[in-house]
């Protein structure tokens, strides 16, 4: 039987961060995969696939470059599901081999095969073909989620849809039923609305995506629904079910609704298709945990301690299984940190405050820092500076005439509290802010510093200035 210094559960983010870390540590470390690919839900049914859909998207519909070149700009007239699956597939693959080589070039044993607990530290390991037992000192569970799937929806892999069934959908539907306005309810409402789908988003809450800044929020509202988008918001969804086949052959003809939604509120929404994102839930039940002694949530997540350590010493937990945020972005450094405190090599930055949100709609959104709802609960004094990206010349330039940036100032001392984008680059321009926030820089080094120019970089001045502008009229 092997033994190992480390083992992790899970080839995702979380777990090719916290294997890679043990082995930088030089320990001896095995990372063990269930599914027949490496990566996960990022690279195989989350954010790689749905990013390149958006990539292609964008793309092949020219949206983004109308403000430029005219609303009826568009670079392919009919794109067929084809256009959008080839560029997904060779990303995909693409990582597959990159996380493949960084695994061996660090020495890491690739174990495939579905993990379970035997004992504290033992785990069996039953693969495709055969099966075996290693040991390990710690454990890194980086085992993820899978989308929630309640009884009461028909699933159906056709017309009832789960993000990860979605992806499989040889067609582009002619209209298209959303549950859930939280990220990817409400990115592929904005993907699927680029591409021409008619879209209607359900959202029990009154806002979509309920934790980002309710200006943004209500600005991504605002273009959504100039894109088409009809926004049931405060509105839940009571029943599904499909339309009879012969009832909608006799009525609809194909193209037409096979699914119906009814709202609480009494609503009746028809589409081809309904694809429903309420949430995401563990997969913690048949990890054998009770051999363990660590305990799971009726949702089967884990509870970690500000270490990402479970109620058992040496079982560690990271990235989705462990609930909020649930992005691949903080999985991979909850994963390495999580190893080397596992490891005894402590880090230096426990902070999780700047962590950042990038939501990859049309258009994009991104964020770091306080909203301005959580100042004002929390009672901190500050002021909003903003810059329209149609002040900008790189906006202009891009034809973003949309998109906007908002730096969050605090009254007294000027430290940066939050910023807030919306609009091309906005995922990539929030980490300046990010770096300034971590430094506890204050608006005054946008002011005293040179940005190239024409960039997007250059909306931190001009929110500066207004902020501080603002503030000299207090
Ligand atoms: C549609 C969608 C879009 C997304 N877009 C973004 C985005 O743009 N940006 C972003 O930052 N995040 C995004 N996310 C979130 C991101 O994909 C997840 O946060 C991330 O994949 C979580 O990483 P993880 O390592 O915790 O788990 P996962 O990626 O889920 O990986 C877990 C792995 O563990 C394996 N496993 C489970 N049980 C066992 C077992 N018993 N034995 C062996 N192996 C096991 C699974 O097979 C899987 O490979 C998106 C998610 C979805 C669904
Ligand atoms: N860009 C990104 O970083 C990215 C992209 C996609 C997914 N993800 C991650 O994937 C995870 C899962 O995303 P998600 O969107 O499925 O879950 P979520 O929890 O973010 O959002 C679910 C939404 O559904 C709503 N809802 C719940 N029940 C409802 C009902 N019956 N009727 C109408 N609305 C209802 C909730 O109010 C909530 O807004 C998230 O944690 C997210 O972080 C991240």
């Amino acid at each position: 039987m092997r033994h190992y210094d480390a083992v992790v559960i899970g080839t995702g983010p979380a777990g090719q961060k916290a294997a890679i870390q043990a082995a930088k540590l030089g320990k001896s470390v095995a990372i063990i995969e269930k599914g027949s690919v490496l990566g996960g839900a990022q690279v195989n049914t989350g954010t790689v696939p749905s990013k390149a859909l958006r990539e292609a998207a964008m793309h092949l519909t020219g949206a983004g470059k109308r403000g430029l070149f005219g609303e009826s700009y568009r670079v392919k007239k009919t794109i067929t599901i084809r256009d959008l699956v080839s560029v997904s597939q060779q990303v995909i693959r693409n990582e597959w081999e990159v996380i493949r080589e960084q695994l061996d070039r660090n020495g890491v044993d690739l174990l495939w095969g579905k993990a379970h607990f035997e004992g504290p530290n033992l785990v069996q390991i039953v693969g495709p073909d055969h099966a075996e037992m290693v040991t390990g000192d710690v454990f890194v569970l980086c085992v993820g989620t899978r989308p929630a799937t309640p009884d009461h929806v028909p699933f159906n892999d056709n017309n009832i849809l789960t993000s990860d069934s979605f992806l499989q959908v040889d067609r582009l539907p002619r209209s298209l039923i959303v549950v859930g306005g939280g990220v990817i309810g409400t990115e592929y409402a904005c993907i699927m609305a680029t591409l021409g789908v008619k879209v209607t988003l359900v959202e029990g809450r009154p806002k979509l995506l309920g934790f980002i800044d309710s200006e943004i929020s209500e600005a991504l509202q605002f273009y959504m629904r100039r894109e088409g988008v009809t926004l049931r918001l405060g509105e839940k969804v009571d029943r599904i079910y499909e339309i009879p086949e012969e009832e909608r052959q006799n009525t609809n003809g194909s193209g037409g609704p096979q699914v119906v939604a009814q709202l609480e509120s009494g609503k009746t929404l028809k589409a081809e298709c309904l694809l429903y994102a309420i949430g995401r839930q563990g997969v913690c039940g048949d990890l054998g945990l009770d051999n363990v002694g660590v305990a799971y949530d009726d949702r089967e997540r884990l509870s970690v301690n500000e270490r990402y350590q479970t109620s058992v010493p040496h079982v560690y937990a990271a990235g989705d299984v462990i609930g909020f945020p649930s992005l691949a972005s903080t999985s991979m450094e909850q994963g390495r940190r999580a190893m080397c405190h596992a490891l005894g090599t402590e880090i230096e930055n426990w902070n999780t405050e700047l962590f950042p949100y990038g939501i990859y709609g049309v258009p994009e959104i991104s964020m770091v820092g306080k909203t301005e709802e959580q100042l004002t609960d929390e009672g901190i004094p500050y002021e909003a500076g903003i810059a329209s990206y149609k002040e900008i010349a790189r906006g202009q330039l891009l034809g973003d005439e949309f998109g906007m940036l908002k730096v969050l100032i605090h009254q007294e001392n000027h430290t940066i509290l939050g910023v807030h984008a919306i609009g091309s680059g906005a995922t990539e321009i929030i980490h300046i802010g990010q770096a300034v926030m971590a430094h506890g820089g204050k608006a005054e080094y946008f002011i005293n510093n040179v940005f190239n120019f024409p960039t997007l970089a250059e909306a931190y001045k001009v929110a500066a200035y207004n902020g501080l502008n603002k503030l000299a009229h207090v």
